[in-house]
């Protein structure tokens, strides 16, 4: 693993109006690492990720990037254009909500080739074949490549939200409980996937869920949040396995058996 962080946010806090939603949050990201922010809802995991992969502003502290170049401004200054061009090449988000990712009434091969149009492949033979590998790879038949998401089950439009977003070779998705909208069969599937490709593609990835059967699936590192403030964070397995804080303490023993 690299000696330098991908990512780095020191002292961020985020409020609306009074309420403070996030406040006094410190952590890393490594190369190849994927982090879990968990906690219970409200706990402000959400406008953390919104946060760090700026699709939110900050009320105070620094999210810093490490560029292809080496480089590792702080987000706020980057320049829009350079902001929307991390969006489309070096990062990926994954919402819950597959809609909110995908174009619903475009085919689904221009939904994976789109980002590549985005980032300059002009050649439509290339952009249809790389498109229908990414199908076949996020387990979707390549004969479904002209049909729109709208056709297609809640866990198939999830695959290809996951497409869409790897097809460019980003270095650092944020996912916004990626499983959460699903059944529960259904769940396992995307979860597997996800886990393989993100090993595969040395992908940095930082997740936000509530389900801390897949922070323990997915992750190394672990943040908990509780009431905007981190009460915890370490390997997800030292978390998980002897947890410190009674919050977290808490969160471990509602987990139910198996
Ligand atoms: N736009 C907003 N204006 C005012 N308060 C907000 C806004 N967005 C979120 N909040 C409040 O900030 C707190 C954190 O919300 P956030 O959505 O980040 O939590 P969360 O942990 O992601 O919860 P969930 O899992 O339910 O989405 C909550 O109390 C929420 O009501």
């Amino acid at each position: 693993m690299s000696t330098q962080p991908i990512l780095s946010i020191r002292d961020l806090a985020r409020r609306y109006g009074a309420f403070v939603a996030c406040a006094n949050i410190s952590f890393d990201v490594w190369p190849g690492e994927v982090v879990a922010i968990v906690g219970e809802s409200g706990s402000g995991k959400t406008t953390l990720l919104n946060c760090i992969s700026g699709r939110m502003e900050r009320s105070s502290g620094e999210v810093r990037y490490r560029m292809r170049d080496g480089r590792f401004p702080d987000l706020q200054d980057l320049s829009e254009a350079e902001r929307r061009f991390l969006a489309r090449t070096d990062w990926g988000f994954v919402h819950q909500n597959p809609a909110d990712g995908l174009r619903m009434r475009v085919s689904a091969g221009a939904n994976v080739g789109e980002r590549l149009m985005a980032i300059g492949d002009r050649h439509y033979g290339n952009i249809r074949q790389t498109a229908a590998d990414w199908l076949e790879r996020v387990e979707i038949a390549a004969m479904r490549i002209d049909d729109k998401p709208v056709s297609f089950s809640g866990g198939m439009r999830q695959r290809l939200q996951i497409a869409r977003n790897l097809v460019t070779h980003p270095r650092l998705i944020f996912m916004d409980e990626p499983t959460g909208g699903l059944d529960v069969s259904v769940q396992a599937r995307v979860l597997d996937l996800l886990r393989m490709l993100v090993a595969d593609l040395g992908l940095s990835v930082v997740i936000v869920t509530h389900d801390l059967a897949v922070a323990r699936l997915l992750s190394q590192r672990m943040i908990v949040m509780k009431s905007g403030h981190v009460v915890e964070q370490g390997l997800t397995d030292r978390v998980l396995d002897d947890p410190r804080h009674p919050y977290t303490q808490l969160l471990v023993a509602s987990i139910p058996e198996n």
